[in-house]
């Protein structure tokens, strides 16, 4: 029969009520036990709001109006599994009828607070179930394995749900023989950041300083005669960019795994703001014509797989050796290798003149550190960035009358877990963001007044300032000064959002 989707519901509500970071590995721990290896791999996908068929093909306007709620618990996670099989199949085919009925067949099985679960769970982006640290903390405990071995398995499986049936099914011999595999995206190395090239520079060891493009990651996997290209949060976009794969057919190993950014570029060599790119990068629409009127440069930076030999292990300084061996140079970042703070401080100025948003400085004796964020990549960048959350959005007036414009910013406390307003902004929005975000903001609304509608703390922006200054105003008494919207970040949640700390370390009072 297996696990019911209600224990799940339960759980994932139980979740939100209990602060305590031990008594949430408890529960998920728990419940991952239950599921037992049969069921566990779906109940540590939804949990972490995965859905594994990736794609649904449902919108929130099919959600908008659901049908009666079911009175009995009948549904288990298989269930919605098989329906979701159903809809995944029916959106490749772009058949909308089957669809609908499918959706509408799931959904009157559903008690009321399930039917809000599944809703949450096929839109995505709405915080429940639980969060990365706490759903590896909680795999190792149900399975009684270390939890350095899951957070590996985990960085080279990409997801949760694998890992979670490997340990409870084989323990610590399975999880170890969870490897990198090409074809299979793993997840991405992170960067820590630094105010100036200087502070990234400590000691006087060489440092490789890269320039830093303002595009989107690209992991580029080819096996034989496939390719496939993923993004940072691991969607898959080969389709969308033939270049890119056309480029990586033609590099003359068999399996490779590459890491790094494309971006819209102008014919006279300087990066497009990036709008452009991630318009291009979002449309499957007819990716020939995009080509040719969005061209993109793609800039590899580092390599993880070569014919059969995992590099992760290896320093740095060998991957970019045997990059650069493998890929022409018109396809890899530009960089300089250096132990002068100077001469890296110049390489910025120069990258930054050009158009880029900084560099990153990277040790050349590294690792790949897999999903990490530590030393061996630093990033600089000359302005003032933040990925705030928006708390309430306000009515526009005259031209922007009807849509949902001026947003209210927050970051997040982390002693409270409370977010604290530091400002509002309507500057720096597209139509098509104003369009966007009028919808957006609506779906996650939780009441509103004459002109202000209050929404769930859920959606991250980022936003460019020119600096802090103290307020009255704004119960953090700190306000940004000129805050401007460059995007809607769709690949962070809120708790990767920038918290009150980052501020103040910015503020330098
Ligand atoms: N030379 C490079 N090496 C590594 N990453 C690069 C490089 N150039 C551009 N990038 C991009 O920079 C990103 C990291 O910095 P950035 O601050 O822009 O991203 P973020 O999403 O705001 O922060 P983070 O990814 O660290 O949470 C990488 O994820 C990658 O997409």
């Amino acid at each position: 029969m297996g696990m019911q989707l209600a224990r799940l519901v339960e759980t994932s509500a139980a979740l939100v009520a209990t602060p305590a970071r031990n008594a949430k590995i408890g529960l998920v721990a728990q419940l991952l036990t239950d599921a037992g290896p049969e069921d566990v791999a779906l109940v540590a996908a939804y949990l972490s709001n995965v859905v594994p068929q990736r794609r649904l093909g449902v919108g929130w306007r099919s959600l908008s109006a659901l049908p009666e709620p079911a009175t009995e618990r009948t549904l288990t996670v298989r269930d919605v599994d098989a329906a979701f099989e159903v809809l995944a199949a029916a959106a490749g085919a772009g058949s909308t009828s089957v669809r609908r009925t499918e959706l509408a067949h799931l959904l009157s099985r559903a008690t009321a607070p399930e039917q809000e679960y599944l809703r949450g769970l096929m839109l995505g982006g709405v915080r429940q179930g639980a969060q990365d640290g706490v759903m590896l903390a909680a795999i190792a405990k149900a399975a009684g394995v270390p939890l350095a071995a899951v957070q590996r398995a985990v960085m080279l499986a990409g997801y949760a749900a694998p890992v979670a049936e490997a340990a409870l099914a084989g323990g610590t011999d399975a999880l170890e023989r969870i490897g990198l595999e090409v074809l299979r995206p793993l997840r991405p190395m992170l960067a820590g950041s630094a105010p100036e090239v200087i502070e990234a520079m400590t000691g006087d060891a060489e440092r490789i300083i890269e320039r830093k493009i303002d595009g989107i990651r690209l992991q580029a996997h080819k096996a034989g005669t496939e390719v496939r290209l993923f993004t940072r949060s691991l969607d898959e976009i080969t389709d969308r960019l033939p270049e890119v794969v056309e480029l990586v057919a033609a590099l003359p190993a068999d399996r490779i795994v590459l890491d790094g950014e494309t971006v819209a570029t102008r014919p006279d060599g300087r990066p497009e703001p990036f709008q452009v790119t991630g318009s291009r990068t979002a449309s499957s629409a007819d990716p020939d014509s995009l080509r040719s009127s969005t061209p993109l440069v793609t800039s590899f930076f580092d390599l993880l797989h070569l014919d059969g030999e995992d590099l992760l292990d290896h320093p740095l300084s060998e991957r970019i050796a045997r990059l650069d061996a493998l890929v022409p140079e018109h396809a890899r970042m530009t960089r300089i290798a250096t132990d002068s703070p100077t001469e890296a401080s110049a390489f910025f100025a120069d990258q930054v003149a050009a158009g880029h948003e900084g560099v990153i400085v990277k040790d050349p004796s590294s690792p790949y550190a897999a999903g990490r964020r530590g030393s061996g990549w630093v990033k600089v960048k000359p302005r003032h960035t933040l990925d705030l959350v928006v708390l309430a959005v306000e009515w526009g007036s005259g031209r922007r009358r009807g849509t949902l414009s001026n947003i209210h910013l927050g970051a997040r406390d982390s002693a409270t877990g409370e977010f604290v307003m530091l400002g509002k902004t309507f500057k720096g929005m597209t139509d098509a963001m104003l369009a966007w975000q009028t919808e957006r903001f609506q779906e996650l609304e939780t009441h509103r007044d004459s002109y202000t509608v209050y929404v769930r703390p859920e959606q991250v922006v980022e936003i460019a300032f020119d600096a802090i200054q103290k307020s009255s105003r704004y119960p953090g008494g700190m306000a940004l000064r000129f805050a401007r919207v460059l995007r809607y970040r769709e690949d962070k949640s809120a708790d990767q959002a920038d918290t009150l700390d980052t501020v103040r370390a910015i503020r330098g009072w």
